[in-house]
């Protein structure tokens, strides 16, 4: 897969770790930084994600900032987005099954290196089950249109 993958200052040290992850596991990855540590915003980064996955450069994202909220919060805010922030993976695997989440976000000062990579393993291998989901995903997405 190619995957998007975007940090905060918080989220820096350990988007390096999920990228090195994801490469190891024959993924490609695309960088939108931040690339330091040096103190940033993280809506910018959520974004530039998010048009990405939505203009399809990318098939999925992953996001990481100090809690995940702030950049799930942003990402959502994009139509077509539906951003998870998952600090185990039964919900991570759930979110793919039932809600075809495109966008996966993590929190750096929540959880450690190991259990992100499971928990980004176990997002990226989860399928999509739409049937009665389908539904349910197409009644948000006459929320949205009603939004612009
Ligand atoms: O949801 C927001 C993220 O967790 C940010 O990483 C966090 O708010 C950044 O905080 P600070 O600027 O205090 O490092």
């Amino acid at each position: 897969m190619r995957i998007g993958i975007g940090n905060d200052h918080v989220g820096y040290a350990l988007k390096l770790e999920i990228a090195e992850h994801l490469k190891k596991l024959g993924h490609e990855v695309v960088d939108f930084g931040h690339h330091s540590t040096e103190r940033t915003d993280y809506p910018i980064y959520a974004k530039m994600v998010a048009d990405a996955v939505t203009e399809k450069k990318v098939d999925c994202g992953i996001l990481i900032c100090g809690t995940g909220v702030g950049m799930a919060i942003a990402a959502n805010k994009v139509g077509g987005i539906r951003a998870v922030v998952c600090s185990e993976p039964y919900s991570a695997k759930l979110s793919k099954q039932h809600n075809n989440t495109n966008i996966l976000t993590l929190g750096a000062r929540v959880v450690g290196s190991e259990l992100a990579k499971m928990i980004v393993e176990e997002w990226l291998g989860a399928e999509y089950e739409a049937g009665r989901h389908a539904r349910r995903l197409e009644m948000i997405e006459e929320m949205e249109k009603r939004q612009r």
